[in-house]
């Protein structure tokens, strides 16, 4: 059981805004203001240099891992914060392309978010011109597990549209075939149920600023399953994945388990705003989180079906094939979402014609699906998004 009332009082939520974008940044958690305050005034500010041991700094990146473990299946110990989900997918393919050293292609899917093709892109060319990214079709994935493949990258919930890949049948397909997998949680941490351990995964990793509340530049996170934690090798290998950081030697030895894929200097206000997020998340149940944010996006779904004709449903129908948003397809997209915002109904825009909307139940009632599914039908039906200043694309959507 999971009282989301009590949550959503948890959360500083501007008032006349009907914020649907908690899938891109979650929103503050009320707590944070004042313990990131206390641990500025209290530890940096008092203690200095001796808050990495008196205020247990360094361990943050290890507990938050636990914590963030236990809402994506991970066994204790196995799941560490720390720098961008760029720079953990670097990490997740190139230890597992270690795994696997005689095959050269590392497969991907043309639904995945370009930072993960980039990075392993940027990655294989590094290592020569004899590796391969494939990037196919997401409906083809398990049809090109072939021989040649070397590691299975994929991100569960695909950003544009919500669709979910079957991470347990995939996993099982492609180990049968002797390919190691890296799974992207960015739009599943906090979103769904997720068993890592159940589906016997190789890596993952993920972002905590979306669904998990860390707020902006969140550090993100990584899982290497227990078979592998103590024989990956990390390709970034930074003095605090180091076996003994404080020893200075030359020589890097890797640190004991999923330690080892730490870098460098945790962001440690950062993860004193997340332990403000854990705190509610640690309340909650994900099968409660999960049945709620079926229950919303189906009522989302089948209001603004019933008032706005010119919207094409981008998501899976089907709750149980969908991530935790909704996707609407609409020519001018972009200036019917800058008209939504306008009117205090945050979504935000995919190139080329998806307005996305996430639903999280930690915060997002029925009342809120009303109200913001009344303004849209507005904006729709009246033309509303058809001004010169909603088609001004702004640096960031
Ligand atoms: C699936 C996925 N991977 C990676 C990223 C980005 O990673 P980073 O935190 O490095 O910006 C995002 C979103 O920004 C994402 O949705
Ligand atoms: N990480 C972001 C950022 O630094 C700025 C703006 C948006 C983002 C996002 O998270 C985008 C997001 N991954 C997406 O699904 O589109």
């Amino acid at each position: 059981m999971t009282d989301f009332a009590a949550t959503k009082a948890m959360f500083h939520l501007p008032q006349g805004m009907i914020y649907l974008d908690g899938n891109s940044l979650g929103p503050l958690p009320l707590a944070a203001t004042k313990r990131v305050g206390a641990m500025m005034q209290d530890e940096w500010g008092e203690m200095l240099i001796t808050g990495w041991n008196k205020a247990g700094w360094m361990k943050k990146s290890s507990d938050l891992g636990d914590r963030v473990g236990r809402l994506i299946g991970a066994e204790p110990g196995h799941v560490v914060m720390g720098d961008t989900l760029s720079i953990k997918v670097y990490q997740a393919v190139a230890s597992a392309l270690d795994l696997n050293p005689t095959r050269k292609v590392v497969l991907s899917d043309n639904g995945n978010f370009p930072t993960d093709l980039y990075m392993a892109d940027g990655l294989l060319r590094s290592l020569g011109d004899d590796y391969e990214l494939r990037v196919v079709d997401p409906e083809a994935v398990v049809d090109n597990l072939g021989d040649d493949i070397a590691v299975l990258m994929l991100t569960q919930v695909d950003y544009r549209t919500g669709r979910m890949h079957d991470m347990q049948a995939i996993t099982e397909q492609a180990q049968a075939k002797g390919i190691v997998t890296v799974w992207d949680l960015a739009h599943s941490a906090g979103a769904l149920p997720v068993d890592l351990a159940a589906c016997n995964a190789d890596f993952a990793v993920g972002c905590s600023y979306k669904y998990l509340n860390g707020g902006p530049g969140a550090p993100a996170f990584i899982y290497v399953a227990p078979r592998h934690a103590d024989q990956v090798r990390p390709a970034l290998s930074g003095w605090l994945g180091h076996e003994a950081p404080f020893a200075f030697d030359l020589a890097y030895r890797p640190a004991p388990g999923v330690e080892r894929m730490r870098v460098g200097t945790p962001p440690v206000l950062q993860l004193t705003a997340l332990e403000a997020a854990m705190d509610i998340w640690d309340m909650t149940d994900m099968a409660a989180v999960r049945a709620k944010s079926i229950e919303l996006c189906d009522l989302f779904i089948a209001e603004v079906e019933a008032q706005c004709p010119e919207l094409t449903l981008a998501s899976p129908r089907d709750g149980q094939q969908r991530g935790s948003q909704v996707s609407f397809r609409f020519h001018e997209g972009y200036a019917a979402m800058q008209a939504l915002i306008a009117r205090g109904v945050i979504g935000d825009f995919r190139a080329p014609d998806i307005m996305r909307f996430g639903f999280t139940p930690l915060y997002t009632d029925e009342a809120d699906v009303h109200a913001a599914v009344d303004i849209i039908a507005d904006v729709m039906t009246n033309n509303l998004w058809d001004r010169p200043e909603y088609k001004i694309r702004s640096a960031v959507t």
